[in-house]
């Protein structure tokens, strides 16, 4: 077994929390194991004045990442599942899918108890087209704007007055020890979360069969059964941050329920639809359910949004 273990991660405070995270159950299990840290700075970080949407989508957040594994410099690279592209470049791999956190998408605000709550014309802050399009389905009446940054940015634009409320994912929250300062957590039923939010995935040079078996204790099956799913799902409808797409799967009674849904960036037309399967066939449901999704429109909506 190698002595050393380099992970990369970017610089951003939830992605250290999560590097360390990952370092300090590595160390707890192999004492003899020295593990670091190799912190970078992504493109994804640095262009923070134009939406993701329109920069490229997600490959930004871990390009730079796979190229310190590429070189040797790392040997792993910590990420939170929702900012990896849904087909990894040639020569890379997943080790391994930790334990989901919380899923869901959360509401926070100054002043007021829920989006229920929020009065027209109310200035709501995300970037997220999914999350976009859900919020306005729902609240036809309120004002989205864009809010890009790290977690604390987020946070500090909030508090700085320049939104009513803001959505962010539950997930990076708690990590940062923020949770006090969810609002109200919003249920799957009224904003389906993003492919992978909540999980944390490993990735490292493929055939580094060593790596997945010192990973092994950090794999939890289920959120990967669960996390592939919908994975194989958004890669069935091409999906990225361009398009306004949800998609989340649950082990419910042993057995595995995805749901997903596809939509108009007004939220005017929404496609979904929901599957139950084996958490074994996780993968060929996530697929199945990409075709039943264009089957039902789904590709109409994203040809215009090809336009
Ligand atoms: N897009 C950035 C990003 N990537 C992962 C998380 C949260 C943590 C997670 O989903 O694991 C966030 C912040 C957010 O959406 O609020």
């Amino acid at each position: 077994m190698n002595k050393t273990l380099v992970i990369a991660s970017r610089e951003s405070a939830l992605a250290m929390w999560q590097a360390r995270h990952i370092q300090s159950r590595l160390q707890a299990l192999y004492p003899q194991l020295e593990v670091s840290i190799l912190g970078m700075t992504t493109t994804g970080d640095q262009i923070l004045n134009s939406p993701l949407a329109k920069i490229g989508g997600k490959g930004l957040f871990v390009k730079e990442l796979e190229q310190a594994l590429e070189e040797g410099r790392a040997d792993i690279a910590v990420h939170s599942m929702k900012d990896v592209p849904m087909t990894l470049p040639p020569g890379f791999m997943l080790a391994a899918t930790g334990e989901r956190e919380d899923p869901r998408d959360a509401f926070v605000s100054n002043q007021h108890p829920n989006l229920e709550a929020l009065p027209e014309g109310s200035v709501v802050g995300t970037s997220s087209l999914r999350r976009e399009c859900q919020l306005r389905a729902r609240f036809p009446h309120l004002k989205i704007e864009a809010l890009r940054g790290n977690v604390q940015t987020r946070l500090r634009k909030l508090d700085e007055g320049q939104f009513a409320a803001i959505i962010l994912a539950a997930a990076g929250l708690k990590r940062l020890e923020l949770g006090h300062r969810i609002t109200a957590l919003i249920e799957p039923e009224q904003s389906l979360p993003a492919v992978g939010q909540g999980a944390l995935g490993i990735e490292c040079r493929e055939g580094r069969d060593d790596l997945v078996t010192l990973l092994a204790p950090l794999h939890h099956a289920e959120s990967a059964a669960c996390v592939m799913a919908e994975r194989a799902m958004s890669r069935a409808l091409q999906g990225s941050c361009q398009v306004p797409l949800g998609g989340f799967a649950q082990i419910v009674d042993g057995e595995l329920r995805l749901r997903g849904f596809v939509a108009s960036i007004d939220g005017q037309r929404m496609i979904r639809d929901e599957m139950r399967g084996k958490p074994a066939d996780a993968e060929r449901l996530g697929a199945e359910m990409g075709q039943r999704l264009i089957a039902l429109g789904a590709d109409k909506i994203l040809a215009e949004l090809a336009m």
